[in-house]
């Protein structure tokens, strides 16, 4: 008998995924909005940059964790915010938790997470979460959430301003994607006995950046931004990192991959505060090259899903450890003993 072969490659598991996943829930995952063109860019540059090595620089021991406003991760890829676990495995967000924890990275946990932070903060003690935040129009609910995630132990929050509606996805209104099963929900929208909708407002501007700001201790990422202007302006609005990324193309099509979007991001913050970034990461070699291009530390969405769908808490903390694994390898092949002396000379267009 031919033995099942455990995925070698963070890709593989989209197809171990896929194979247990409903098909409308696949495509919830795996799609994007319009054309899908921005989802596929995403990769796409990646494999446009060309890593060009050092030798005998007799490196030595390696060094790749980072610490960022949230606290430090020992490793530089995080765990992106992302919706519905509970869709891709019955322990949805805590087995996800558990993994990161293990990891020692941080896990963000979304908003539209269907376990309660507090359930994910309880399902894995003494790992870090971050909490993704929508900010709501009704700004007491918003606080109330933001309460909730300062309780449940978030080190950080994430607010992603890249949604001032919701993207249009064509394989969502084929299959008639809409909702969630009953039984199932978005946890941290509870107000009493009821379920809020999350609201994606186009009248949130940077004055609720502000009040954010003036609501919480805790340091508030801006995740989405791909201007160099906004950049700027996230400055000037003191968040405590700016987060390139382009929703994985879910949110705008068209726009450009995330990869590319950074040089111009990095330049503009000049180092005042860390740039993370996100989008068609999928191998170690694709997280050297943007910590290159002047990333902090970069995030993951769909391999975490996809390892997630394929095999629970293991399929994600397999997709973790090939990314770690494979960072420590690409480190080693370019003679550089640390995520920290990555320059921009190291990669190249081709
Ligand atoms: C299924 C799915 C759900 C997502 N849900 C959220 C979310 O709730 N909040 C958020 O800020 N971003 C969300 N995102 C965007 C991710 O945080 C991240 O930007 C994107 O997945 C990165 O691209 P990648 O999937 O190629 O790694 C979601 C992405 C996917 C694929
Ligand atoms: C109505 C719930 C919306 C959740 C948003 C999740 C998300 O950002 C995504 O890309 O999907």
């Amino acid at each position: 008998m031919t033995p099942v072969r455990a995925p070698s490659a963070v890709r593989e598991f989209e197809a171990a995924a896929r194979a247990r996943l409903l098909p409308a829930h696949y495509d919830y995952f795996a799609g994007g909005a319009g054309e899908e063109i921005t989802v596929r860019a995403n990769e796409a540059a990646f494999a446009r940059l060309a890593l060009l090595p050092r030798v005998l620089r007799g490196t030595g021991k390696l060094q790749t964790g980072v610490t960022l406003p949230g606290g430090r991760a020992a490793m530089p890829v995080l765990v992106a915010p992302t919706a519905f676990h509970r869709l891709a495995h019955p322990e949805g967000e805590r087995a996800t938790a558990r993994a990161a924890a293990a990891a020692e990275t941080v896990m963000v946990v979304s908003m539209a997470a269907t376990v309660a932070v507090e359930d994910v903060a309880a399902a894995a003690p003494g790992g870090t979460l971050w909490f993704q935040l929508y900010i709501q129009p009704d700004l007491a609910f918003t606080e109330a959430i933001v309460r909730r995630a300062e309780a449940a132990g978030c080190t950080a929050l994430v607010v992603t301003v890249d949604s001032p509606a919701r993207g249009r996805r064509d394989r969502d209104q084929h299959n008639g994607f809409d909702d969630l099963p009953d039984g199932m929900c978005c946890e941290n929208l509870r107000d009493g006995d009821r379920v809020r909708p999350i609201v994606m407002s186009p009248e949130i501007s940077w004055r609720h950046v502000d009040l954010l700001r003036r609501m919480t201790e805790l340091p508030v990422v801006l995740k989405g931004v791909t201007h160099p202007d906004d950049a700027r302006l996230a400055l000037d609005h003191g968040v405590a990192a700016v987060w390139v990324s382009n929703h994985g193309g879910r949110q705008l099509d068209t726009v450009p991959a995330a990869v590319d979007l950074l040089p111009e991001v990095v330049a503009a913050v000049g180092g005042a505060v860390p740039v993370l970034l996100d989008g068609g990461i999928r191998r170690g070699t694709d997280v050297v090259k943007a910590m290159a291009l002047g990333a902090s530390a970069v995030a993951v969405g769909r391999p975490v899903i996809w390892g997630l769908a394929a095999d629970g808490e293991r399929g994600v903390a397999r997709v973790l450890g090939l990314l770690h694994d494979e960072v420590e390898h690409a480190l080693t092949l370019l003679g550089v003993a640390s995520v920290h002396d990555l320059r921009p000379g190291l990669v190249r267009p081709c």
